[in-house]
């Protein structure tokens, strides 16, 4: 486990360049351990379970996100003879195989689309929206606060559309699981195929149950890390994930009234959690513009910075018209910012011995 946190620190940039990080894992601390190197940089690709992504090139049946821009993207299964056909015009998947992910491609027309790999983040954008789902500021922040890591088992209800539960998959790969219950079975035997299609079903299981009814299946007692709840009625599931969950484990359940927060609460606190806290994760993202062309007027709440020499307005008012000032850049709070989304509770499972 510590060598997958250690090689995991220096991970991401490493698999743009995987020769040259196995020269520097080499009379590193981190090879002298169990692990072989192949291991070990299986272990660091975006989906350990799927040898096809750590490839990194885009071969025929693999599944790629087609990014036009931030706001603009799909997942496409790459089938040699097919072809997309979006705003630009057509791009043929031929042209595609072979090509490592990240690969700007061009269609005849001269317009071009980037080649992603499936990554639990953009997965979050682009998948069938079957119930509400959990957005990447809430996500990260849950993955965090549950201290999931490498190998830990984790139980999660509802499923819904899967959006946490490859985030969830990721975290705990190679070695650990995320068992999942959904009481819906045609949304359960969707989100088994996402998974599926994603190349993570060997760390994901989908069950039909009613978690609220008849809570997590007795196997678990006693042997669960972390446990997360996303249902209507989360004090009905708490007792019973109270008894799955190790001595020191941690449980989070997201939900979007304050109401159902206190009844959580109390729930929490009459089966032998503590540190209970309750968080709102509000995020707030900025479009940054600058060049050469006119900004337009400056409003209340922009950021207005220059660049070195240049100086981006004249006289310190507020709504000043910029124009031919090359080195001025406007940083805008963006108008379709997410605001509230649910309230995220933690608490951790502690016995008196
Ligand atoms: C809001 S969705 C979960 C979304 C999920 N967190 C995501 O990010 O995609 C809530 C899910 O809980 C399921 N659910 C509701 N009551 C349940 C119960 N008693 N047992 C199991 N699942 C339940 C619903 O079918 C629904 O799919």
């Amino acid at each position: 486990m510590n060598l997958f946190l250690k090689a995991s620190n220096v991970a991401h940039e490493n698999l743009k360049q995987p020769k040259k990080f196995l020269k520097k894992l080499q009379g590193s601390l981190v090879v002298d351990q169990e692990y072989d190197v192949y291991d070990l940089v299986m272990m660091l690709a975006i989906n350990p379970s799927d040898k096809k992504t750590f490839q990194r090139h885009i071969s025929e049946g693999d599944l790629v996100i087609v990014y036009e821009r931030h706001d603009s993207m799909k997942a496409i299964k790459v089938q040699d003879g097919s072809e997309l056909q979006n705003r630009f015009g057509v791009f043929k998947h031929s042209d595609w195989i072979g090509k490592p992910f990240g690969s700007k491609v061009f269609n005849q027309k001269g317009k071009f689309v980037y080649l992603l790999a499936p990554t639990p983040e953009l997965w979050t954008l682009v998948l069938s929206h079957r119930t509400q789902i959990l957005y990447i500021a809430d996500i990260s922040f849950v993955i965090s606060f549950l201290e999931i890591v490498p190998g830990c088992v984790v139980l999660e209800s509802g499923t819904g559309s899967g959006s946490l539960t490859t985030s969830l998959a990721r975290a705990v790969a190679p070695t650990g699981h995320v068992y999942t219950f959904d009481f819906h079975e045609p949304r359960a035997a969707s989100a088994r195929e996402d998974f599926e299609k994603i190349g993570m079903s060997q760390l994901i299981t989908v069950n039909v149950r009613d978690i609220q009814g008849e809570g997590f299946p007795e196997k678990f007692e006693g042997t669960i890390d972390s446990v997360f709840l996303d249902l209507p009625q989360p004090w009905l599931a708490i007792p019973s994930a109270g008894k799955m969950l190790k001595q020191d484990g941690v449980i989070c359940s997201f939900s979007p009234c304050i109401e159902q927060v206190q009844r959580s609460c109390e729930a929490l606190r009459s089966s032998n959690f503590t540190d209970i806290r309750t968080f709102e994760i509000l995020l707030r993202t900025y479009e940054v513009r600058g060049g050469k062309e006119g900004l337009g007027t400056i409003e209340e709440g922009d950021f207005v910075g220059s660049l070195p020499r240049k100086r981006p307005y004249s006289n310190g008012h507020s709504s000043n018209v910029v124009r031919e000032t090359a080195s001025c850049v406007v940083a805008r709070p963006c108008s379709e910012s997410r605001g509230h989304t649910g309230y995220l509770t933690f608490a951790r499972f502690c016995l008196t011995i």
